[in-house]
């Protein structure tokens, strides 16, 4: 290395511009000595200009931030590290930020410059993690250092394809029928489809067919006039339909419908008006409609459980989501962003290990992204440790990973459900009392009553059966299996 090279300002600067560091030095007063490429990048639209015609006071003055790391370091006259909580006023986003700043001094001991490194939390438990899975030569999940620029993580090619005929789809106003298990991200897809299509400024009107209760599903939907039923309110109500006018109305769990309404569905479908409750005239409306379900509508049409002349209306575009277990190129993308976002969330630092990385793409996921993502969301919250291995997370944090709880409950369920269980058997069981964090009165119940809509769900194959069963409302059923991820 040639020595007078090392000793040019311009390979120093080219060495700050470069890295992927936010860097930065002060005067005594706060003022803006330098800021390196990458710090002005830290905050949206900020340039060069923007700082070195600023101050530490001045920014302060403005409401960026309230306590910065410039007067501790004065405070002290030594080195300081904090987290910092930014709020860049001009994008409206919150940024935390680890900012070391170093003093250097002048001969009488006052302080020259302040050297600072920012870095931001996502870009640091990225380069931790890229360098955990490194060292165990993980080289295949290259995706650690790659930031996420949208909320809908598709990396499996079925995904990839999938968003690329959605979006050619959503330019046109052909109804779409998004299929798949529950959690599997048929919302998600469902709000990408709105914002991509000509309707995007319009209102995107999204209503859960399955947790309404289906007397109440008629007038929501529809609205009603003034005194149209008992317990109306008095001054009527617009109905959701109405409400998406100029944009997208999203049915989800359209296969929970009950057949009258679907046929009230399907006239306003077939003749762009909307007819209130009680009221006898009908109102043009425009909306595009999408619809979601976690059953097949043809075999529920066949069956006569779903008109079919309305499947046919609402299914111009069949889009069906794989379940998370037959996609697994999404699982550690998924988990890296999720871990970003709850990190960011609860300020917390964490990385997954490589072994709890490969347990997760071992694992089934039947409830899809929405079990991950609270998996996820569970580990940052409850774990005390940086680095999440597989021993320090509570083995029932994975579903399937509690057997002597489920085998208790499994054989309460079957005792109700099929009398295959005898008495004394059901008398001996030894309920499986445990001191860990996650075991209480509530959570042994949920695992009974998951056990028994999942057996009652095998037995007798649909929901409407089970709900009869079981005596409790079908939209009830639907809400326990999605809160079990069944
Ligand atoms: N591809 C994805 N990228 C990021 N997050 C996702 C993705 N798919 C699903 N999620 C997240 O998983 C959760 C469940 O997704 P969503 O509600 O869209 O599933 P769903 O199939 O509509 O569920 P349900 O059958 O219960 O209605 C949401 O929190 C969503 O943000």
């Amino acid at each position: 290395m040639n020595v007078g090279a090392l000793m040019d300002n311009n390979f120093y600067l080219e060495i700050l511009e470069h890295t992927n560091i936010g860097i930065f030095v002060l005067d005594g007063n706060g003022n803006y000595l330098y800021v390196n490429d990458h710090y002005c990048g830290l905050l949206a639209n900020k340039t060069r200009e923007f700082y070195m015609n600023s101050s530490i006071p001045k920014l302060k003055e403005q409401g960026y931030f309230k306590n910065g790391v410039w007067e501790q370091v004065l405070r002290k006259n030594a080195p300081v590290v904090a987290l910092l909580t930014i709020t860049d006023k001009d994008s409206n986003q919150i940024h935390q930020l680890f900012v070391s700043g170093a003093p250097t001094f002048n001969n009488d001991g006052s302080i020259k410059y302040i050297f600072f490194i920012v870095e931001s939390m996502e870009n640091l438990n990225q380069r931790v993690q890229a360098g955990i899975l490194n060292t165990h030569n993980c080289t295949d999940f290259s995706l650690v250092t790659k930031a996420p620029t949208t909320d809908i993580i598709a990396e499996s090619p079925m995904m990839k394809e999938l968003l690329v005929l959605l979006a050619n789809v959503s330019k046109t106003d052909a109804s779409i029928l998004i299929v798949g298990p529950t959690g599997s991200g048929k919302e998600v897809l469902a709000e990408y489809a709105h914002r991509n299509s000509l309707r995007s400024k319009g209102p995107f009107i999204s209503v859960d067919c399955a947790s309404i209760p289906e007397t109440l599903l008629e007038s929501e939907l529809l609205g009603y006039e003034k005194g149209a039923f008992t317990g109306a309110s008095t001054q009527g109500k617009m109905g959701l339909i109405e409400s998406a006018n100029g944009g997208t109305l999203f049915l989800d769990e359209i296969n929970s419908m009950p057949l009258g309404l679907q046929g009230k569905l399907l006239r306003v479908l077939e003749t762009r008006t909307v007819k209130r409750l009680g009221s006898l005239n009908a109102k043009p409306i425009d909306f595009r409609l999408l619809c979601a379900s976690n059953e097949n509508l043809e075999t529920l049409a066949r069956n006569g459980n779903f008109r079919s002349d309305l499947y046919y209306r609402i299914s111009v575009v069949p889009i069906h989501i794989p379940p998370l277990r037959e996609r697994k190129e999404d699982i550690v993308p998924l988990a890296f962003f999720y871990l970003q976002y709850f990190c960011k969330k609860y300020t917390r630092m964490k990385v997954l290990s490589e072994e709890l990385i490969n347990t997760m793409l071992s694992y089934d996921w039947p409830g899809n992204v929405r079990e991950l993502k609270n998996f996820i969301e569970r580990i940052v919250v409850t774990s005390s440790d940086t680095d999440l291995q597989v021993e320090t997370i509570p083995k029932s944090f994975l579903q399937g990973t509690i057997p002597d709880t489920d085998l208790q409950v499994e054989t309460v369920a079957k005792f109700f459900l099929q009398g295959t269980v005898g008495k004394n058997e059901l008398e001996q069981i030894r309920l499986p009392f445990s001191h860990e964090d996650t075991f209480s009165h509530r959570f042994y119940m949920e695992q009974c009553e998951k056990q028994l809509i999942q057996h009652a769900l095998s037995q007798f194959k649909t929901p409407a059966k089970v709900a009869e069963i079981l005596k409790l409302d079908l939209s009830n059923v639907y809400r326990k299996m999605r809160k079990y991820n069944l």
